[in-house]
């Protein structure tokens, strides 16, 4: 077995893997090149003979959550996605410490071991010590049991490190070699060209897209999946089926509660309940008890026995939100629970009981900078963070808003005509593409709310089909912007965040968004006054542009602004251009 990168590989492996499409491409490509090179290294060592490459793994996990995890299997052609009900996800506690100390690892497994493997390193730190046997860890030695399973007998685990040197994932390879137990594997006298490769991979399995999922009916609990979604959920289906605790995140109203029955829904816990327990409407003396229940007489005002949220989702799913609500005491308790699956009711002088529902957890703040800020234990945090997912803004998954409002819009006439339709004009379609949506889905489900009423009541009452269209939209809309919720700079400046992320996308996918297509702000503001003011003479006026109007100079000054306004529209792919199209029509028409 020859090396990959003897004769010239190098190049042939850099062409392989920048000709990829997609994230699944490149990533068959590396672990095939990891695969092999493992093998040829393993051609004359002592264990020839009787060792076998079985797997190699890719998970993208950049600090907020599981991005993309794929595996191919040896001799396979293609890096797949596990199927739901699969067991092959990476190890969390070799993830956390690859992760921490930047470098490489080998595990082995029979011995509960694992190493870092760092060029001229001698010391094993500490903290590494018996961390992957050990079952008061994160972990649980629940990877462990399932790499035992498999018979994966040695694993190597190295990080993916992104610009910066920031690790973005982790790839792991799994052999099977039983005459290697407790031995030294072949890993050290492959480490270096391994790390090659994974240099050379890590810009294009950190940029790339998933190749589309093609969805074949419509799932009734999320009925609108862009391509951002169809990436999350197909990690969510395996995740669904384990029994460890799922850490949903991302900002209010992006539905984080609906995805976790989702979860709950696709579980083997789906027969059991599922329980919500918002820690932000339960003061914080009380979240113990509301957790794990109380007897009567356990503190003033326990009238009687009371179960708790752990007790009510016996057998099924305990939805947490909030969790960074939690009060330092009642971490404590949350942590002893999750650790020992044991919990005490409060006042009941029996012993423990145990908790036997599957743990979700919600939150829309930012958890490790709540760890970084001593408010949230670092011990819980990690217990949490086993398979944590980032809900993306609304604003991050474009594609999905009209197919959302077309469903909210459906949902509420079906209610009053079972067979009606309605139906959201083209114009409204842009009008929702240009908003904000701070409030994500749920202010979107409240907009829709609005508009429907607003259209219903300008059509006069029910009828058969209904059409919602622009000024419908800009009336509902009129009730947002009157809601001092945020100033003018909290949006310019979630605005230009917005825009440094999507620069970013696309940098990595090397079709960089130019910095002038940020100067359309006049531009959207000479529209948006000309709009609202139905004079754009007027509009140039409130802007002291007086001087303008007086010499006509202001149609060109409007036409060239938004100009740009639809330079960048184009450039972000948006077909059916700027809502302020129209306006710009209208200039063209006057010369
Ligand atoms: N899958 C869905 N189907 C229909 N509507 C949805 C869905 N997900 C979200 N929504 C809409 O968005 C609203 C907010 O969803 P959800 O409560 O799940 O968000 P959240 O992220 O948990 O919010 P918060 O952080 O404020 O608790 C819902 O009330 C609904 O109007």
């Amino acid at each position: 077995m020859d090396s990959v990168l003897d004769m010239g590989g190098v190049d042939a492996f850099l062409a392989r893997v920048h000709a990829s499409n997609y994230f699944e491409e490149a990533a068959a490509h590396t672990l095939a090149a990891m695969l092999s090179e493992v093998e040829a290294a393993l051609v004359g060592s002592v264990h020839s003979e009787g060792a076998r490459m079985a797997r190699g793994m890719v998970h993208l996990r950049p600090s907020d959550g599981y991005r993309q995890l794929v595996v191919l299997e040896a001799g396979a052609h293609e890096a797949v996605a596990p199927e739901p009900g699969s067991t092959r996800l990476p190890s969390m506690t070799a993830w956390r410490l690859v992760a921490k100390h930047r470098c490489a690892a080998s595990i082995d497994v029979h011995f509960g071991r694992i190493e870092p493997i760092e060029p001229g390193g001698t010391d094993v730190p500490q903290e590494w010590r018996n961390a992957f046997g050990d079952t008061s860890n994160n972990d649980k030695g629940e990877t462990r049991q399932r790499l035992l399973e498999r018979g994966a007998t040695h694993v190597y685990v190295l990080p993916l490190r992104g610009a910066g040197g920031a690790v973005e994932g982790m790839i792991s390879l799994e052999a099977e070699c039983r005459g290697a137990v407790g031995q030294p594997f072949v890993w050290n006298s492959c480490a270096s060209r391994l790390r090659t490769l994974a240099d050379i991979a890590t810009p294009h399995l950190t940029a790339l897209p998933l190749r589309p999922v093609v969805t074949e009916e419509q799932d009734p609990l999320l009925p609108v999946q862009g391509e951002a979604m169809k990436g999350l959920v197909r990690m969510l289906r395996v995740f669904a089926l384990q029994d460890e605790t799922i850490l949903l995140s991302g900002a209010t109203g992006t539905g984080k509660s609906r995805l976790a029955r989702w979860c709950h829904e696709r579980s083997p816990y789906r027969k059991g309940p599922f329980e919500v327990l918002d820690l932000s409407t339960v003061p914080e003396d009380l979240q113990l008890a509301e957790l794990f229940g109380w007897r009567k007489g356990a503190f003033t005002g326990a009238a009687r026995d009371h179960a708790g949220a752990v007790e009510r989702a016996a057998k099924g799913t305990l939805f947490i939100d909030e969790i960074d609500k939690l009060s330092m005491r009642a971490q404590a308790g949350l942590l002893y629970m999750l650790e020992t699956r044991a919990y005490r009711v409060l006042g009941d002088s029996g012993g423990e009981r145990r908790a036997q529902a599957r743990f979700v957890v919600g939150t829309n703040a930012n958890l490790q900078a709540a760890v970084r800020a001593q408010r949230f234990r670092e011990d819980l945090y990690y217990r949490i963070n086993v398979l944590p997912v980032r809900l993306p803004a609304l604003s991050e998954r474009p594609d999905e808003i009209p197919a959302w409002a077309r469903h909210m819009l459906e949902r509420r006439h079906r209610e009053r005509d079972s067979a009606g339709s309605v139906d959201l004009t083209l114009a409204a379609e842009r009008r929702l593409l240009t908003y904000v949506w701070p409030g994500n889905l749920r202010q979107l489900d409240n907009v829709m709310r609005r508009a429907y009423t607003v259209a219903l009541a300008e059509q006069g009452g029910v009828q058969h089909s209904l059409a919602v269209d622009e000024p419908h939209l800009t009336r509902a809309l009129a009730y947002e912007d009157a809601e001092p919720s945020r100033s003018l700079v909290e949006l310019l400046h979630a605005a230009a965040t917005a825009f440094v992320r999507e620069a970013e996308r696309r940098a990595a996918l090397g079709t960089p968004l130019e910095l002038d297509l940020a100067s359309v702000f006049p531009g959207m503001v000479l529209a948006a006054a000309t709009e609202k003011l139905e004079s754009r003479d007027e509009a140039f006026r409130l802007f002291g542009r007086d001087a303008q109007v007086k010499s006509r100079n202001h149609h060109r000054v409007l036409r060239r602004e938004l100009e740009r306004v639809e330079a960048l529209f184009r450039a972000l792919g948006i077909d059916s251009g700027s809502p302020f199209g129209r306006l710009l029509d209208g200039l063209a028409e006057d010369g």
